[in-house]
Formats: C-alpha cells, structure tokens, sequence
C-alpha cells in the first residue's frame, strides 16, 4: 500500500470490499486528489447552449459530464476562481454540484416519466432539489424535507436564487412520510444522511474519526427512513435511495433489508445503461457503486427501486397541525394580482392555486391542496406580491419565478449588474422610469428596484445581499 495519512481502519475497511479488479493504491491516488471542479446549469434560467456560449465568452473551459445532460466540469482551474460570487452564479442561471451527486438524480428520471407528485427526503442544502426542480420543469409539485433547522435555510436561499416554485418545504425528521403520507408520491429521492466516506477528497480530515460504531449507528436510520420513504410511495412508484459513502452496510444492506421486510413488494430496477460506461460501476443488483478513481468524482452509491404492489404500512397517524392560516384568493383578488403583474408582461394560469394571508399573495403549486391539513408545511409555493398603502408590490421571488423571455426590465450592463446585487442603489443618467420595475442582466431577471427617474432604488431582499462579487469582467 503506498504511503498515507488516511485514517488505516477506514482503508482496512475499504481494502475488504474494493471490488478486485480495482485497486487500493488508485482507491488512496484519487483520495488524495483535489476533486475537479463541476457545475449543472438551471435550464429553468437558460438555456444549456446559450449558457454554453456565455461562460465560453468569459474563458470557460467546459467539459460535459456523460450523465448529466447539464452538468459540466470547469477549468481552466488556475484561472477562475471564486465562481460562486459571480453574477451568473448570483442570477441562478447554475448551481455548483459535484458530478457524481447529479447521478441520483439522471436516476430518478431515467424512464421519462414526468411525475408530478414528488418528495425530496433530506433535501438540504439542495443540489437535488434544484435539480428535480428543473427536471420537472417547475411544474407538478416537489416536497423538500429537511430535519436540520440551519440547513432549511440554505435550501431555501438555493431555491430562492434558482427562480423554482414548485417546492414545498418540510422540517421533520423524514420517518414520519410514511405515516402522514402513505402512498402518495410518484416518485421519490432519499438522498440519504450518511458516513460520508465518498467525501474524502473535499475534505482529507473527513474520515478522522472513522468508526464501526457509527456506521452501526446510521445505517439503524437509514433502514428507518427507507421504510418509510416505500410507504410513502404510490404503487408503481419509483424510489432512489444514494448516499455518499462507500460501505455495504450503509448502501446495498440497506436495500436487502427493504426488500426482506416488503418481499415482493420491491423490485430492483437495474440502473445498466444509464448513461456510457456506467457497467463499471454496476453491482450484481444494478445499483450504481461509484469509487473515486472510476469517474475520477467523488464515491457515491446510487439504488432504484420500484413498488409493485400496496404494502402494509405503520398505522397511517394523522398530523396535529393548526387550521390552515391561508385562504384562497376571491375572483376580485386575482384580477387585481393579474392586473399588477401586466405591466411586466408577467403572468399566472388562471387556474393558479393563489392564496392570500395577511396582505401577502402566494402561488402554491396546485397538486399542494390535496396536502393541506395531511401535514405541517414550512413554506410552500412563492409568495407574488403584497399590499401596501397604494396598491400591490411585486415580491423578488415572484420575479424570478414568472421570469420570461418577453418580461419587461431594465438591462444593466455587468458592473450596474453587480452593483445591484450588492444592495446598491444604480443610476440610470437618461432615464425618466418611475415606478416599480424589473431588473435583468444579459435577459436573465437579477430582481425588483422602484425607479426614482435617474435612481433606482435597490429592493434585493437583504439576506440575498452579496458583499463581494467576481466576474472576469467586473470591475469596481
Ligand atoms: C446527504 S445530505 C443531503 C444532501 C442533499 N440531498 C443535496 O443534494 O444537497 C443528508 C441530509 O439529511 C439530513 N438529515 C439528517 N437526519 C435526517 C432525518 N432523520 N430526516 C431527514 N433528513 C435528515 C442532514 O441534515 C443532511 O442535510
């Protein structure tokens, strides 16, 4: 074995598992290596070629990642850097996502289905939910669950910034879909909370703490949680269970022991074929077991399953939630919303669930009615706009979400761009604009300013506020 400084238990571990035609000295090489750098573009903002030739523009080196038909791998790497504080990275039009985690994923819509009733299990901080999202083509209606209250914020920050509206957003520890929502789900991702061993590359010290123990003590939860994923999903139904570890115990087990409680019930389905040279990484099972020198990624595990049948659920348990705060717009609402959004060149369907609180307007997602009152929602849907002394104001997230290629904005040049995404206020030298407006930066929304005549006046929501920006052209 060449010489390391990985923790020696964790490489026993994997010594007995690695499959024998790989081996430990690559499996300790790749570990050790800086993972490429990869990002998916949000084809909800852009499109892949136009996003393709923009960034190509900027010096972009973009190699395309054989899975995901989004999803590329970015260079020249000594020369970009933070792309994270850039203006399109800001504007939503991509999401930094490390390729093998875009396999779950490229999975779940393998068939062509378009479910339009889909749950995200351990959603934060949102690489996959953005990633259904845009699959699904911001329609139909995706349930994101997060247990950690921290990270629910970092989901919604990403859904926010991406323009997605078809989320709804969950906070419990997700054993409980099972029970609340038995059989209910088209479609299902448990992207599950996991020992991490797949990781190593972003961070060597990972695994420092390595236990048997703890493995023992996770894949309990897992088991747990695949359960009631399978319960909660509709017969026919398809279940992607992945993680980002390496160990059998935490990923193929923990299929078997689905398969030995719901027999039948289950149907493994082989993931061959799934995109060119995936074999290599193929189990016996047709689950996908993706070791670091493979696709030189990280390690992932990725599983799908279908249910053929109704299975005896835990005893359905109805939520003890309060009445529902939200109430459904009248005919003279909606016209007054429609009204305010014209002038944009803005528009909701007719037959848009729109619901109002408090002075705020909403848009759920249709499919989300047949949910309330089944269970505790943390948010749902965008809110569009709320009242004020004269009328309406146009919500930020409104205006990413209905943004279209017809919209009515101000286009900001790159350093106007900038400026506004740092929260100030722009000057427009010949301009007599009043009013509230959209802003855009290459045709893609950046948010809402009120236009003071030569001003407009910033209204970014605060906590979207950058205090830094990079961009290979902007300057201060
Ligand atoms: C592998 S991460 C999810 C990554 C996410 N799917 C993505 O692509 O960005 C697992 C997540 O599960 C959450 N988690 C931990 N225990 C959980 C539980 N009992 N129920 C639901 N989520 C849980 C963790 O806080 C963590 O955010």
């Amino acid at each position: 074995m060449v010489a390391t400084s990985l923790n020696p238990e964790f490489l026993d571990s994997i010594e007995k598992i690695l499959p024998s035609e790989l081996s430990i000295d690559d499996f300790i090489d790749y570990s050790q290596r800086p993972l490429r750098r990869s990002i998916r573009v949000n084809t909800l903002a852009i499109s892949v070629t136009d996003f393709v030739k923009r960034m190509q523009a900027q010096g972009w080196q973009l190699q395309a990642i054989p899975w995901c038909e989004q999803g590329f791998w970015v260079g020249p790497e000594d020369k970009l850097d933070a792309i994270g504080n850039t203006v399109e990275h800001l504007a939503g039009l991509f999401y930094i996502q490390e390729a093998s985690s875009m396999l779950p994923v490229t999975a779940l819509f393998q068939s062509q289905r378009q479910p339009m009733m889909v749950l995200d299990m351990a959603a934060a901080p949102g690489s996959k939910t953005t990633q259904i999202a845009a699959q699904m083509n911001n329609q139909g209606l995706l349930v994101a669950n997060e247990y950690s209250a921290s990270r629910i914020k970092s989901l919604f920050a990403n859904c926010q910034r991406l323009g997605i509206r078809n989320v709804a957003l969950t906070h419990f520890s997700a054993n409980v879909f099972g029970q609340y929502l038995p059989e209910t789900f088209d479609s299902i991702l448990l992207d599950a909370p996991c020992g991490g061993e797949g990781t190593i590359r972003k961070d060597p010290r990972a695994l420092d703490n390595w236990s048997q123990a703890a493995i023992d003590e996770i894949s309990a939860l897992q088991r747990e949680l695949i359960e009631s994923a399978f319960q909660s999903l509709k017969v026919g139904g398809e279940l992607v269970y992945s993680t980002c570890t390496l160990n059998e115990q935490e990923n193929h087990q923990v299929c078997h022991h689905l398969k030995q409680r719901f027999a039948d019930a289950v149907e493994f389905v082989p993931l061959d074929g799934l995109f060119d040279g995936c074999d290599k990484a193929l189990t016996e099972e047709g689950f996908l077991h993706v070791w670091p020198q493979l696709y030189d990624s990280e390690g992932f595990f990725i599983a799908k399953i279908r249910k053929t049948k109704a299975v005896d659920s835990k005893e359905a348990r109805k939520a003890k939630i309060a009445k529902f705060p939200f109430q459904a717009a009248t005919q003279k609402q909606r016209a007054t919303l429609q009204q305010q959004l014209q002038p944009f060149n803005l528009a909701i369907p007719d037959s848009a669930a729109i619901y109002y609180r408090d002075g705020d307007y909403w848009w759920f997602p249709t499919e989300f009615e047949a949910l309330i009152g089944k269970m505790r929602f943390s948010r749902a849907g965008i809110r569009v706009a709320s009242e004020h002394k004269k009328g309406l104001n146009l919500h930020h997230d409104a205006a990413k979400a209905l943004f279209n290629r017809n919209a009515q904005a101000i286009e900001l040049d790159v350093n106007d761009a900038g400026a506004f995404l740092m929260g100030r206020d722009v000057e427009q030298k010949n301009s007599a604009d009043k009013g509230e407006k959209l802003v855009s930066y290459q045709g893609t929304t950046l948010g809402i300013v009120k236009a003071l005549g030569k001003r407009l006046k910033n209204r970014l929501p605060r906590e979207l506020v950058r205090d830094k920006i990079s961009n290979s052209n902007f300057s201060e």
